[in-house]
């Protein structure tokens, strides 16, 4: 991976080997290194990404934080036939949260966000399985305008109860 070291021995991550863009915003891949990623996206208010999760053996940990902006994020087990979909609300205050690799994973921008997130488990498309939640999450949370990929919009259609985390 390139860095700069022009105050060596410090590097600082230089022009990230991979940006990708589009409508909702971009995500750039700040450091690679063996199963180990950090990446940060922008989405622009009113973006779900997800949700997304990859099958074994691309299992896939993550450890996410807001930089700024709000988010609500949103956690299903896909393989629990009696789950419901957790989320809450992540803003700059809160902590790195931790995301278990059995969960699909989204998150609805309540205004412009920036998301960063580190994964231990390299990005795999063909293990990666998409849910579409749009519909249950404007129906549970009146969430207005959505705005999803091609690719989220034809994830596989899930309608499960919503709750917030700390509720019972
Ligand atoms: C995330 C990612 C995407 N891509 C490519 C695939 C595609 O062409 C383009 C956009 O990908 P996506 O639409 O899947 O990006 P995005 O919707 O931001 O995907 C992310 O969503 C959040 C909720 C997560 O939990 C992440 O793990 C990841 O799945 O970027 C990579 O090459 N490497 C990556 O690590």
């Amino acid at each position: 991976m390139k860095m700069s070291q022009t105050q060596a021995p410090f590097a600082r991550l230089l022009d990230a080997p991979v940006t990708l863009g589009d409508e909702r915003g971009r995500i750039r891949i700040l450091y690679e290194q063996g199963n180990v990623v950090l990446k940060r996206s922008s989405s622009v208010q009113g973006v779900f990404r997800g949700l997304h999760r990859q099958a074994a053996p691309s299992l896939q940990e993550k450890i996410i934080r807001v930089l700024s902006g709000r988010i609500y994020d949103f956690v299903t087990d896909p393989d629990d036939s009696d789950g419901v979909i957790w989320y809450r609300e992540i803003t700059p205050e809160t902590d790195w949260v931790h995301i278990n690799a059995r969960y699909a994973h989204g998150f609805y921008a309540l205004t412009d966000v920036e998301f960063e997130y580190f994964c231990d488990g390299r990005y795999d498309e063909a293990a990666e399985e998409s849910y579409n939640v749009a519909d249950t999450l404007r129906d549970a949370l009146n969430l207005g305008a959505i705005q999803l990929s091609a690719k989220d919009s034809a994830g596989i259609p899930m309608s499960r109860p919503v709750r917030r985390a700390g509720d019972n």
